[in-house]
């Protein structure tokens, strides 16, 4: 679906704002990443201002800490609190099964670390994001650990991917944890995306891959007819 950007900004911030309301007092939270996730971050903000008291909140990046802080959130660590309640993120895709590949922003490996650690995780998409195929419009964001990338690059190419180090603005993208992002492209298609997942983590120099599968419990989809959610 393409949809002009403030209609779909305006549907981001439907998404993120329903996700706000599913926040209790005394509850753990993980905070995504991303322009989706911004407007839950945002959302939630306005709840604490007006009286919400969360026991803490941990981000997925250091953009999302340092908005979180501008807006008031009460901020902690998975070293102080390693189980939390619920976590709520954007995505680039979504599939049918509720699989989902993200990364984009670089932010895959924490977000995934913070995923894995909540009860629940939430997905805050508009409709742009749903796909029948993980891979269909966004590439597979791997984060390697720059020494040795290259041998990492003729591992992946090896798995049918077209490889290449994430550039951005014209430097070497590097992330939160300095590492590397490697975007993966597979021409033929990802026919099983758990199972490419697997062959990913193989590889030594690998860190994390941003593919998430069977990690959100629910999908809430802002768009032209209002929210749905999934299942
Ligand atoms: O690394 C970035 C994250 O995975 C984001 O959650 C994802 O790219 C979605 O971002 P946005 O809500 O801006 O489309």
């Amino acid at each position: 679906m393409t949809a002009h950007t403030s209609e779909q900004d305006n549907w981001k911030k439907a998404a993120g704002e329903a996700a706000a309301q599913l926040v209790q007092d005394g509850m753990l939270i993980g905070l995504g990443t991303g322009s989706t996730a911004n407007y839950f971050i945002q959302a939630l903000g306005l709840r604490l201002q007006a009286g919400l008291q969360i026991a803490g909140a941990v981000p997925s990046s250091n953009a999302s800490h340092d908005l979180a802080a501008q807006v008031g959130i009460p901020l902690t660590t998975l070293d102080a609190h390693p189980e939390l309640d619920l976590y709520i993120d954007g995505a680039d895709e979504i599939d049918p099964e509720l699989r989902l590949l993200k990364g984009a922003g670089g932010a895959l490996v924490r977000e995934k670390i913070v995923a894995s650690s909540a009860q629940r995780f939430i997905v805050i998409a508009d409709p742009s994001k749903q796909v029948s195929h993980l891979g269909q419009n966004f590439p597979v964001p791997v984060e390697v650990t720059p020494f040795g990338v290259s041998p990492v690059l003729k591992h992946l190419q090896a798995l049918g991917a077209s490889a290449q180090i994430r550039v951005k603005n014209g430097s070497t993208f590097i992330s939160d944890n300095s590492n590397l992002i490697v975007d993966c492209r597979f021409p033929q298609g990802i026919s099983d995306p758990s199972s490419l997942d697997a062959r990913i983590h193989q590889i030594v120099g690998v860190v994390e891959t941003g593919l998430f599968i069977h990690m959100a419990s629910q999908v809430i989809i802002g768009g032209p007819n209002g929210l749905q959610y999934l299942p």
